[in-house]
């Protein structure tokens, strides 16, 4: 009989599932997400609060994690989407060199706090003016994605932005940037819209999933 696998080294984790990617520029795509536990940076409007205490959630070792993510790519998974909770909490070398095993791309869905870690094939981070981001992840972020709750949001959109293409080498391209009204206020969304509408660089990333009712 082999032997139970060990979780020590696996990171805490509060669930993992197949669904589509319902955000930003890949929305719409087959993906399997990895949520890890764990977040201090504390937003107001958090749709994920039940993550924030790390202790509270299993550790699951990596061979499991590698399993899950292999059995999603052959039931169709483009991707795997390591989200939180804040994924840079915990360290991700290890696990990004066992989510290789299942062979697709590795998305990163992070607030920038924290300890940058682990490699990844596209970087969203999603910075929060509470918390200022990393510099290294706003200088190689592939998309920037700011949640809008009021006017102030904009400006703070506008200045990552620009923070992130002066970080970057000159004449290379910036991140894609994108605005994400704040879940289930109609006043952040029409401030959203309008700003896209006036503002060619920018587009609308709504949570689709949440419109459409799943994970
Ligand atoms: C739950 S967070 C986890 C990853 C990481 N901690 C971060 O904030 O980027 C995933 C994404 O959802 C966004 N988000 C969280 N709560 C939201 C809400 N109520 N409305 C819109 N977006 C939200 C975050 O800004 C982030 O882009
Ligand atoms: N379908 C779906 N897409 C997502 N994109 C980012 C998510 C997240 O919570 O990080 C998320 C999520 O929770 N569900
Ligand atoms: S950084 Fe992400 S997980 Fe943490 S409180 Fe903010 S939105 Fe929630
Ligand atoms: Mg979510």
């Amino acid at each position: 009989m082999s032997p139970a696998p060990s979780t020590a080294d696996g990171p805490a984790v509060v669930e993992t599932f197949h669904s589509l990617q319902g955000e930003g520029l890949h929305a719409g795509r087959s993906a399997f997400f990895i949520r890890l536990a764990g977040c201090d940076v504390g937003c107001s409007w958090c749709d994920t609060k039940h993550s924030w205490p790390q202790a509270a959630h299993p550790l699951r070792p990596l061979g499991e994690l590698a399993a899950a993510a292999s059995a999603a790519a052959a039931a169709g998974a483009a991707f795997v989407v390591i989200t939180g909770g804040e994924p840079l909490q915990q360290p991700l070398d290890a696990l990004c060199a066992a989510l290789a095993a299942a062979g697709l791309p590795l998305h990163l869905e992070t607030s920038g706090v924290g300890q940058p870690s682990g490699r990844f094939d596209w970087v969203t981070l999603s910075p929060k003016p509470h918390r200022p981001p990393a510099a290294d992840l706003l200088a190689r972020c592939d998309e920037l994605k700011v949640v809008v709750t009021s006017p102030a949001d904009l400006d703070f959109a506008e200045a990552m932005a620009a923070e992130a293409v002066r970080l970057r080498p000159p004449a290379t391209p910036g991140p894609a940037r994108l605005l994400q009204p704040v879940w289930d206020e109609p006043a952040a969304r029409e401030l959203a819209v309008a700003y896209v509408r006036a503002h060619p660089d920018w587009r609308l990333s709504l949570q689709s999933h949440k419109w459409l009712g799943v994970r």
